[in-house]
């Protein structure tokens, strides 16, 4: 049996997914992995035109007619948009097709068809706009497939590898809402990914404090004793090798990521602004903790290039490696 293609969300359709998408396909279509995408065929014909780029997209019925024809075009399960999309102008009457695209490639992933997930950014105060009660992919992700838990977002470069605790959230509510046992569970469910989806056996986990200087022994704030050595000691005691809490100022320096595999960071920009920083083209964005592969680029719609074919798809392509090596080392058998 050959590896089973990926499916590629639509992303918001007034984003620079659609060029995304086109431009994955000229980069990958020889070499793979190959992919789908779940999208309107039309509107991604009409913007390869536009661009004058030579991507003849083809509407398929499903994974197999996919992987049959990705050399020579780009395969497309159709997604219709209600509304034509301009670029740089989201409009909430497309929402329905955004999501139904994120649900129908759930399907294709829990059915076996396609080896993982790898969507386009969505907007998501545009989704906000009409209803949508999620904070993002991830934790719709995680109540498409039913997971347990809230699954954990990763965010994964050659340089670093970054896992906030608490994510979308207010920086008052981030320092408001962090727990001892938010820090275990999100440390666990990171040595799990770095074990199951990298194949780290042991993997370093160095944890970042959340005042200046760790708290310099508590001049600076009391969250380190209070919150986070306590959640280092509980994750020693269960056999990952954290260490920390880590100043957050020097614990990104090259020397200092020589030192571990993965840092645990408290919230949102703690953890994204070193890696975007750092390797904004090569950044995946990698859901742990879910049934199914799933990974994306780490920036978001980019409204404002939108339609003019000048975003860089190499955070894209390195979301659609990262899934298909994700996805073989998951499902060996189906990649045999
Ligand atoms: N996975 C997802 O669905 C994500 C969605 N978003 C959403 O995207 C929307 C816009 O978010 P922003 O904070 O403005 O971040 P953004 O990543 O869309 O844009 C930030 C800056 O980076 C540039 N940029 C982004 N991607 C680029 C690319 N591939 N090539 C060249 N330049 C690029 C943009 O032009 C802009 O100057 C928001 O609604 C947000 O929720 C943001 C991050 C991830
Ligand atoms: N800032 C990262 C981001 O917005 C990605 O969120 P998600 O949609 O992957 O949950």
């Amino acid at each position: 049996m050959s590896t089973p293609p990926l499916a590629l969300t639509m992303g918001d359709p007034a984003g620079i997914g659609g060029e995304l998408t086109l431009a994955a396909w000229a980069r990958l279509r020889t070499s793979g992995p190959a992919f789908l995408a779940l999208d309107d065929p039309a509107r991604l014909s009409a913007l390869a035109a536009r661009l004058g780029w030579d991507v003849p997209v083809t509407p398929v019925s499903g994974p197999e007619e996919a992987a049959a024809v990705f050399t020579d075009r780009l395969p497309v399960m159709t997604v219709r948009l209600p509304a034509p999309s301009v670029p740089g102008t989201p409009d909430p009457v497309n929402a329905p097709a955004v999501l139904g695209s994120i649900e129908r490639a759930v399907a294709l992933a829990q059915a076996g068809q396609v080896g993982g997930v790898v969507t386009n950014p969505i907007s998501k105060a545009t989704l906000y706009r009409t209803g949508f009660a999620f904070p993002g992919h991830t934790e719709f992700l995680g109540a498409l497939t039913g997971t347990a838990e809230p699954p954990v977002m990763l965010l994964a470069s050659p340089m670093l590898r970054v896992v906030p605790v608490t994510i979308h959230v207010s920086l008052r509510r981030a320092l408001d809402t962090l727990t001892t046992a938010e820090i275990v569970r999100t440390g666990l469910a990171l040595h799990r990914g770095l074990r199951e989806g990298y194949g780290i056996e042991s993997p370093r986990i160095a944890v970042a404090g959340l005042n200046p200087h760790a708290g310099e022994e508590g001049a600076m704030g009391d969250e380190e004793p209070r919150l986070v050595v306590p959640a280092i000691e509980a994750l020693r005691a269960q056999g990952v090798d954290a260490f920390g809490p880590l100043p957050p100022d020097t614990m990104f320096t090259a020397r200092a990521r020589a030192g571990y595999d993965a840092a645990l960071c408290l919230y949102h920009d703690q953890a994204l602004i070193p890696i975007k920083t750092l390797d904004m083209d090569g950044g995946v964005n990698v859901t742990l903790g879910l049934p199914i592969v799933r990974t994306s680029p780490d920036h978001g719609t980019a409204f404002g290039i939108a339609g003019q074919g000048i975003a860089d798809p190499g955070s894209l392509v390195a979301a659609l490696r990262l899934a298909a090596d994700m996805a073989a080392r998951r499902f060996p058998k189906a990649a045999a």
